[in-house]
């Protein structure tokens, strides 16, 4: 893996001596809208999506999509699990213009890039450009943007419920979903534990609200209940071996793993969740925690199992 410096790529892992031995994530550079106040008009078959199938940010845009009815609109093009000394990897090539690595899709928007080469992308095939690589401002757009085309005005981010939303969000951001890179990613003993301590108070947290709660904000399900689920779904299978995230498992908190089944079995979602890339892509990708490569045979518990969920209410 590595990142692009005025367009030329360089191979170098994540710098975290000069953090103290903690993971910093970069920002993202590509930042833009679709649709009104924006350069980029909601048109069906003129958008793009780049996702790896194994990363939690890039599975939060394949659920909407999906869940928004945007497939027939937005086609997606899947990255080579492992990402190895020229990042991600496309194996055949990538169709709309034949490439082999995902950084010179960057180069191909900006030729003198620099930054990190990450996916997901959303991408204009009209103006050759990148709309968007920010995996939160994407689901935000697939959420709203296109509703004129498709027709669905399901609602993951409604008015009432936004304060709550953001707040929920700020947290498993922070903690669970980064919280789990931050741990993994630690090279010293003092930032591992006090990631991983903070990574299970909010696992705790969470587990107590969907104990007396259908979803996060309530009864309603929410853009907050489908950034949860790609972390917990990569949990048990990866994160608490490979990520020494290994305090509990997600299958040890009886309302969590519940509702992970309950969302990994709604409508499509379990046609998003592939366990074969997650697993190749951590074990084989970061040859600094797992040098052998060997990846390891379990997927964690059952996810088809009845999700006894049903005695909480939900808003129809
Ligand atoms: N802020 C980005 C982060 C995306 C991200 O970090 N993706 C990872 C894969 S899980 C990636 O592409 N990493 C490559 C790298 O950091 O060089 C988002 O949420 O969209």
């Amino acid at each position: 893996m590595g990142r692009l410096v005025e367009g030329q790529w360089h191979d170098e892992w994540y710098d975290t001596e000069s953090n103290g031995g903690a993971f910093k994530r970069e920002d993202a550079g590509f930042r833009e809208g679709v649709g009104e106040g924006s350069r980029y008009p909601a048109e069906s078959g003129r958008y793009h999506l780049y996702v790896s199938l194994a990363c939690p940010w890039a599975h939060r845009t394949l659920i909407m999509r999906k869940l928004k009815g945007l497939e027939p609109h937005i086609g997606v093009t899947v990255t080579h699990p492992h990402m190895l000394e020229q990042g991600w990897h496309y194996e055949p090539a990538e169709p709309l213009y034949g490439l082999q690595y995902h950084h010179q899709l960057y180069t191909r928007a900006k030729a003198d890039y620099t930054g990190r080469v990450t996916v997901p992308v959303l991408w204009d095939k009209v103006t050759e450009s990148i709309v968007n690589n920010e995996s939160a401002e994407i689901l935000r757009l697939f959420n709203s943007a296109f509703n004129g085309l498709t027709g669905n005005h399901d609602d993951y981010y409604p008015e009432s419920l936004r304060e709550e939303v953001d707040r929920i969000n700020e947290r498993v951001y922070h903690d669970i979903n980064n919280g789990v890179y931050k741990t993994g990613f630690a090279t010293r003993q003092s930032v591992y534990e006090q990631a991983c301590e903070t990574l299970f108070a909010a696992l705790d947290w969470v587990e107590e609200r969907l104990t007396t709660q259908r979803y996060l904000a309530g009864e309603h399900i929410t853009e907050a209940d489908w950034r949860l689920f790609t972390t917990l779904v990569r949990f048990d299978p990866v994160y608490h071996g490979h990520f020494k995230c290994n305090v509990r498992r997600i299958q040890d908190y009886p309302a969590l793993s519940g509702y992970l089944r309950e969302l990994y079995q709604w409508p499509g979602i379990a046609e998003t969740v592939n366990f074969e890339h997650i697993k190749q892509h951590y074990y084989y990708s970061h040859d600094t925690i797992n040098p052998t490569r060997i990846v390891p045979l379990g997927t964690g518990q059952d996810l088809n199992l009845p999700h006894e969920r049903a005695h909480l209410p939900v808003l129809k």
